[in-house]
């Protein structure tokens, strides 16, 4: 039956037309279908009080004296019923299941109007099924249904994280403090601050802390501020409101706080923010709140914030260029994660990791390493850390067919410059030479450094470098020219 003021399509069922609620002369037709259907039926008044049961209902519930439960309020006979409702809102409840008694039962309740259809005078229920057998391919469908859905979503988070605690490698002192710091920080909901060089493992730490964390089945999100450029940043992290400019898009688009809500936002180079949007931020943290470029409007957020720095922020903050109230909110639990060089002890054990990844990435056999070329390895100052050993051995692998074993004579061919010299104390590492020609050789050989140990990215490679990109690109022009003009 249509609800009073629905809209419907075709010839109606009831020309007449239908502009009121059920009321007991309408329901009195269709009452004996319904219940001699059901397993069971009751009525009740417009104070929800029990004015009729019948017997099949008396026997589901276990009622052995059914006058006695008339006029009683039908919430102390039914418990988990929800008839009050129905008469209070006037809306019926077309289908429900109903606890009673350890038994499931699945109810349909309908209100019941005045004859002017103005006032709800009470309301009629009946039980459809008194055992959910005949619904079992229903609730097993939406129970897998429901499995699957978890599954996606948990398959969906670690595809945002994918490392955990284990994965940082190293078993020196320094690694074991930056552990236990970090499952500390995973057990709380604070910010965290992880400061280090570049390549020394600060996002696999902020995933593991996330993956150790009572986020991890949401989201991991990472932005690194010192790839977007600046007048894209507010749009990335806060999202865009429909509309906000020309040409923007008619829906909203999320940002990365949005996409991180109820997980973790890994803020990688946040020492590069510009200071508009380090106000911003400082927001979001503070309030919980964020309001997407074009938006008057604040939309509530749960982020947990971890964020990364190369710089030093203290120096950052004496200078200016870092607003000491976001400082002082992001460096809640900082970490300090060690350097290569810091730590050369955990050589074998990072050699021996990556050399099992790089394995299973290419399919081809594990490579090992001999006890000599990791001497070799130790000799090196890895100002690129972990990312620059990584690099260095898929380098020797590439440049060594089917190598098996990586000894002294392999790494040499990838390994950068400096570290082939060696250090014995007392002896020239090398033939004295023109101070002029030394000094290109050594920018020669810190440029190569830095742009393996940053995989090539340039702007990474000059921030390594301490100089300015533009400064990058004209020292390489020089060297390329040199290379072809090797006498000017
Ligand atoms: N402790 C570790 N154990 C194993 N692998 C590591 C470890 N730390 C880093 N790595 C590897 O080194 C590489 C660089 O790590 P990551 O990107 O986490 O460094 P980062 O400090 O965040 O660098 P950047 O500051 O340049 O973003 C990755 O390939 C990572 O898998």
């Amino acid at each position: 039956m249509a609800p009073p003021g629905s809209k419907g399509f075709g010839q109606s069922p009831f020309p007449g037309g239908v502009d009121r609620g059920l009321t007991l002369e309408s329901i009195s037709a269709l009452f004996p279908v319904f219940e001699q259907a059901s397993a069971g039926a009751i009525s009740v008044d417009a104070e929800s009080r029990l004015t009729w049961i019948n017997d099949s209902y008396c026997r589901l519930l276990g009622i052995e004296d059914p006058e006695a439960v008339i006029g009683r309020p039908v919430a102390e006979v039914i418990p988990a019923t929800r008839m009050p409702e129905v008469v209070r809102s006037g809306r019926p409840l077309l289908l429900d299941i109903m606890e009673y008694r350890g038994q499931q039962l699945v109810v349909m309740r309908l209100p019941v109007f005045n004859d002017a259809g103005t006032e709800v005078q009470g309301a009629v229920a009946f039980v459809l099924y008194d055992d959910l057998q005949p619904l079992t391919p229903l609730v097993s469908k939406y129970r897998r249904l429901q499995s699957d859905l978890a599954a996606a979503k948990r398959a969906l988070a670690k595809r945002g994280a994918r490392y955990e605690m284990a994965d940082f490698v190293g078993a020196s002192a320094a690694v074991l403090e930056v552990k236990r710091r970090a499952r500390l920080a995973a057990a709380r909901n604070t910010p965290v601050l992880l400061l280090g060089e570049t390549g020394t493992g600060k996002e696999v730490l902020a995933q593991a802390v996330h993956a150790s964390s009572l986020r991890a089945e949401r989201p991991f999100v990472a932005v690194n501020v010192a790839a977007i450029p600046d007048n894209l940043l507010e749009a990335e992290f806060f999202g865009v409101a429909p509309g906000a400019y020309t040409g923007a898009d008619k829906r909203q688009r999320q940002g990365k706080f949005q996409l991180a809500d109820g997980g973790t936002l890994f803020l990688d180079e946040v020492g590069d923010m510009p200071g508009h949007l380090q106000a911003k931020l400082l927001r979001a943290l503070q309030e919980g709140e964020v309001e997407p470029l074009g938006s008057n409007e604040v939309a509530p957020v749960d982020v947990r914030v971890i964020a990364a720095t190369s710089r030093n922020l203290e120096e950052m903050v004496a200078a200016g260029s870092f607003r000491a109230d976001l400082y002082y909110r992001l460096n809640v639990l900082s970490i300090r994660v060690p350097t290569l060089r810091e730590r050369l002890v955990d050589l074998g054990i990072l050699c021996d990791t990556i050399l099992e990844k790089l394995a299973a990435e290419s399919g081809e056999p594990r490579a090992e390493i001999t006890a000599e070329a990791i001497n070799v390895l130790r000799q090196h100052d890895w100002p690129g850390n972990i990312r620059e050993l990584r690099n260095t051995l898929e380098q020797t692998l590439a440049l060594n067919e089917e190598c098996s074993v990586i000894d002294v004579p392999q790494l040499l061919t990838a390994l950068p410059a400096p570290a082939r010299r060696g250090r014995q104390p007392g002896v020239p590492s090398a033939p004295v030479r023109p101070l002029q020609e030394a000094v290109r050789d050594a920018e020669r050989s810190a440029i190569h450094n830095a742009l393996t140990a940053s995989g090539g990215n340039k702007a990474q490679a000059a921030r390594l470098l301490g100089i300015p990109r533009s400064v990058l690109y004209e020292k390489l022009g020089r060297l390329a020219d040199m290379s072809e003009n090797p006498d000017e």
